[in-house]
């Protein structure tokens, strides 16, 4: 099959046919017609032609990607720090730096400028970071001015990957209908979690060493599932599989194609073997849940999942059962991977300080005892009193978010602060959550890693707005990452329960501990991603539970 046939089989891809390799194929064409003309010298015209024609285009995208580039090239407001230094010379050096140092480099910026406005290089590009006094005027900001798909669809290479949605059926639907029905959601999760860890953990009767984060990953895609679609979902490996694999590949794909000049992507993106393995996601996706809305669609069966909120919710274009399947998969890109690096760095911290495991067992048992359904799944009512457990949480993700930047936006026309200041266009701002995070007047003491902290905090109060600030799911200027205003995370409830629901359940069943003569691993920094070490093992054993 030709490479243009399989794109066109490909149906969701074949919008996706580069532009410049669209212009070689007309090109061609006609030249390989003349080329089966018996007439040498024509031939070797042809030839001529066909390949001064290549040429052509090729120069042409080199000088077209490079007007480009000039054009819409960012414009830096002077004054402002560069971060390493502000010469060309070293904003080149330092923008490799950010690929693994950003940590360091975001904390210099941060303590440098006391918070204030300074770049960082980055292989994008210098990327301005915002005092957070400003989020108020950018936090509701219109979005093709201040624009939060498009740092997706860079970060994750989106015009080859397909990553970053403009489409707001799943944030509008996790809104409206997923937060709305968490009480109903988290019973049938809890079942969730209880077999698949029956399913997926070895019999650990003796201490039994685990790689935390693949384990934990499959758990979190299978619980992820039952809230999108069911047990139908759940139970369906070849799902799980490509929901997990799917992160996975646009990841490793899209850090591939970054490193190809612009002009090349289109063509690497038919080449490397992550970014081509989307497809296959995407089949797998319109799989499973065709079916399931087409038989929805027939009886008018009400469910209780995510997938029928959004083909109640789908207006228009969105309707569309190939549509809804995508976007299906795309909701699991932001629901999977997040949680699971959440629930990771949090069992990594209970290892580190295993004194806070018997309270997180204390309050889970008594918790259970004042509200269970009396088929031992705790009540929603019974998760938010949690306060011990959702401060540990709270302080763990502190120490390592998944995110070092967040409210991450690009400015697509000068936009005007209330103060005056003009952030040109094509700058990508952001704020740098970790570096706050760490911020003595805000937090302190900041290095210690207090797991009470935040529960101190909301028993010290009445105040209903101070015990909010302190909850895991809080997103305001001095806890950023759920990011904020317009585009804050609108799963962090359900995450925070989830987050909360299987580490009270292991934490239950299972003792854990780091292998002997090992710590916590430390996370691994790229660029503004901070996820836990991927070889990180633990040891588990099973208790004996009533
Ligand atoms: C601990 C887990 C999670 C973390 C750390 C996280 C973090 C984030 C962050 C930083 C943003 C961007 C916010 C901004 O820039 O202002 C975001 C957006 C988003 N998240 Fe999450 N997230 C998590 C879990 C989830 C889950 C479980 C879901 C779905 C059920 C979800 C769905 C979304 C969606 C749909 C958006 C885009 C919102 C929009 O377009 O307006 N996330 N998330």
């Amino acid at each position: 099959m030709s490479w243009q046939s399989s794109l066109v089989k490909m149906g969701h891809w074949q919008t996706k046919v580069p532009d410049s390799a669209q212009l070689l194929w007309a090109r061609s064409r006609p030249a390989l017609s003349y080329f089966e003309s018996s007439n040498h010298v024509l031939r070797t015209l042809t030839w001529s032609t066909f390949f001064l024609s290549v040429l052509s285009v090729f120069l042409g995208t080199i000088a077209w990607t490079s007007w480009r580039q000039w054009t819409t090239r960012q414009r830096l407001v002077p004054g402002i720090p560069v971060i390493g230094g502000s010469s060309k010379r070293d904003r080149l050096k330092n923008r490799e730096r950010f690929r693994h140092d950003s940590k360091q480099m975001l904390t210099e910026g941060y303590l440098a400028t006391n918070g204030g406005f300074f770049y960082v290089p980055s292989p994008l590009g210098e990327r301005l970071m915002i005092p957070v006094q400003y989020l108020e005027d950018l936090k509701t900001a219109p979005i093709d001015r201040v624009d939060f798909v498009g740092t997706f669809i860079e970060m994750f290479e989106g015009k080859h990957t397909t990553f970053g949605s403009r489409s707001t059926l799943h944030p509008r639907t996790v809104k409206a209908e997923l937060n709305q029905h968490l009480a109903e959601v988290m019973l049938s999760v809890q079942d969730e979690i209880h077999d698949t860890v029956q399913d997926i953990f070895p019999p650990c009767d003796d201490w039994t060493e685990v790689h935390i984060v693949d384990l934990i990953t499959e758990v979190v895609a299978r619980v992820s599932s039952r809230m999108f679609g069911g047990t139908t979902l759940s139970r369906n490996k070849d799902w799980v599989k490509a929901s997990i694999a799917f992160a996975i590949d646009g990841y490793f794909g899209a850090q591939k194609l970054k490193k190809l000049p612009e002009f090349l992507k289109p063509l690497g993106a038919r080449v490397i073997r992550e970014v081509r393995n989307l497809g296959n996601y995407y089949k797998e996706a319109e799989k499973v849940a065709i079916p399931m809305l087409e038989e929805r669609e027939r009886t008018g069966e009400p469910a209780f999942d995510l997938l029928y909120w959004m083909q109640q919710a789908a207006v228009g274009e969105e309707t569309d059962h190939k549509f809804i399947a995508g976007i299906l998969l795309k909701i699991s890109f932001a629901a999977i991977h997040t949680t699971a690096s959440a629930a990771v760095q949090l069992l990594l911290d209970l290892c580190t300080y295993p004194e806070l495991v018997p309270m997180v067992r204390d309050e889970y048992a008594s918790v259970l005892a004042h509200s269970n359904d009396g088929e031992g799944r705790i009540s929603r009512q019974g998760l938010m009193k949690m306060h011990v457990l959702d401060s540990i949480m709270k302080e763990s993700q502190r120490f390592n978010p998944l995110l070092l930047v967040t409210f991450e936006r690009i400015i697509t026309e000068d936009w005007k602060l209330s103060d005056g200041f003009v952030i040109p266009a094509h700058t990508t701002i952001g704020v740098p959550a970790q570096a706050i995070s760490m911020d003595p007047n805000l937090f302190p003491d900041p290095e210690r890693f207090d797991g009470l902290r935040f529960a101190k905090i909301r028993n010290a109060t009445t105040d209903p707005a101070v015990k909010g600030k302190a909850q895991f799911v809080a997103a305001h200027p001095q806890s950023m990452a759920f990011g904020y205003g317009r585009h804050a995370c609108p799963g962090r409830f359900f995450a925070g329960d989830e987050i909360k629901a299987i580490t009270a359940y292991l934490v239950k069943h299972y003792d854990m501990k780091f292998p002997e003569g090992q710590g916590r691993p430390a996370s691994m920094e790229v660029e503004t991603q901070y996820l836990p070490s991927h070889s990180a093992t633990v040891l588990f054993k099973r208790r004996a539970v009533q």
